[in-house]
């Protein structure tokens, strides 16, 4: 018993900030194990927190709350990606974790999606890096096999809205200012095929077509008439919605829960895993366009002067 928390422990040990999946092996802290097990022991919680994502493991439940910790507005830059993917990897081979939800620390934004500044002004190495950290941070987060449940306290434009779209529910909170949907031909880009696909698989073809083409950010209530969203609660029960519905989702058997997710899942997953390189490859040639790289340089030009 104490062996399995020592090892399940370690695995959950504070990773430096911004580094990539390094191992943390079982055998790294022998001095310690003694105050280790004794801490655990009288502890049902365990937390970790790196620069931009804090986890709180709540063993009793065996459910995590990952939040996003990046202001002004979470946007998703290339640190904040891979240490989403660690942290999610690390909750993944827990034993003790079944559920996830996603949430923000940053009041009324859940996240504003790809910082854009990653895809401005940059070298081709970079975008191709920045890529395929947006890729890595999908696979993980669609691909879990854990309970995901996305718990919407803000905006969740383009990138956010992928990441709740990810998830196996969406509770979004009831406030007219905040917005959610897939703006990207807003900002006169392209969302990718997999952007593309995860939306259709959701709200339906006819829906998800009107939504791309015309880059529709929905509030709660419209986001939740065309299934974009599953529920729309006051500000102030979104988390305990979470935590309700988790519940629920958690008395099913994991084995048979968990097939049937990667069964849905599989052909999506399949698809950016065989075309990963093209994919790389197409995002690099298409967002060093000069006209793109004019359309995203207008577009963050209108946010800072609708900011001032
Ligand atoms: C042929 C096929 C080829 C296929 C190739 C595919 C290529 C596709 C590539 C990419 C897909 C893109 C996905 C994305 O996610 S792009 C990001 C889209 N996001 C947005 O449009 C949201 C923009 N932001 C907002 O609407 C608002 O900021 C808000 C609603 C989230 C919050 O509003 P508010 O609280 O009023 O804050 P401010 O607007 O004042 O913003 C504060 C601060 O933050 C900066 N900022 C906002 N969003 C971003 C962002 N996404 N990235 C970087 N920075 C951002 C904003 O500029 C302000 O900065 P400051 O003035 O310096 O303070």
């Amino acid at each position: 018993m104490i062996a399995t928390l020592l090892i399940q422990h370690e695995k959950l040990e504070q990773l430096p900030s911004g580094g990539t999946l390094s191992p943390y092996g079982v055998h790294q802290k022998h001095g310690q194990i003694t105050s280790q097990a004794l801490q655990l022991l009288s502890s049902q919680r365990r937390q970790f927190s790196n620069t931009y994502i804090s986890v709180k493991l709540d063993e009793t439940s065996g459910v995590a709350v990952m939040k996003l910790k990046r202001p002004p507005v979470n946007s998703l830059n290339m640190e904040l990606l891979t240490e989403f993917a660690i942290n999610l990897e690390k909750l993944e081979i827990d034993r003790g974790c079944r559920g996830v939800i996603l949430t923000s620390a940053v009041p009324r934004i859940f996240s504003a999606g790809l910082d854009i500044t990653e895809m401005c002004g940059k070298n081709a190495d970079h975008y191709g890096e920045f890529w395929r950290a947006v890729q890595e941070m999908w696979l993980k987060l669609y691909g879990s096999s854990m309970v995901t449940i996305a718990a919407i306290n803000g905006s969740s434009p383009a990138g956010g809205c992928l990441m709740a779209l990810s998830c196996d529910y969406r509770i979004i909170a009831n406030n007219k200012k905040y917005t959610i949907g897939l703006n990207e031909t807003q900002l006169g880009i392209v969302a990718p095929f997999w952007f593309k696909d995860i939306i259709t698989e959701v709200i339906g073809h006819r829906a998800a077509e009107r939504s791309l083409q015309l880059g529709m950010l929905y509030s709660p209530t419209d986001a939740l008439k065309i299934g974009l969203v599953d529920e729309v609660v006051a500000e102030d029960k979104v988390q305990s919605t979470a935590s309700a519905v988790m519940a629920q989702w958690l008395t099913l058997p994991d084995h048979a829960r968990q097939i049937t997710k990667s069964m849905m899942r599989k052909p999506s997953l399949d698809r950016l895993v065989t075309h990963r390189e093209a994919d790389i490859t197409n995002f690099v040639s298409y967002i060093t366009r000069d006209s793109i790289q004019k359309s995203l340089q207008m577009y963050m030009e209108m946010l800072k002067k609708k900011g001032r």
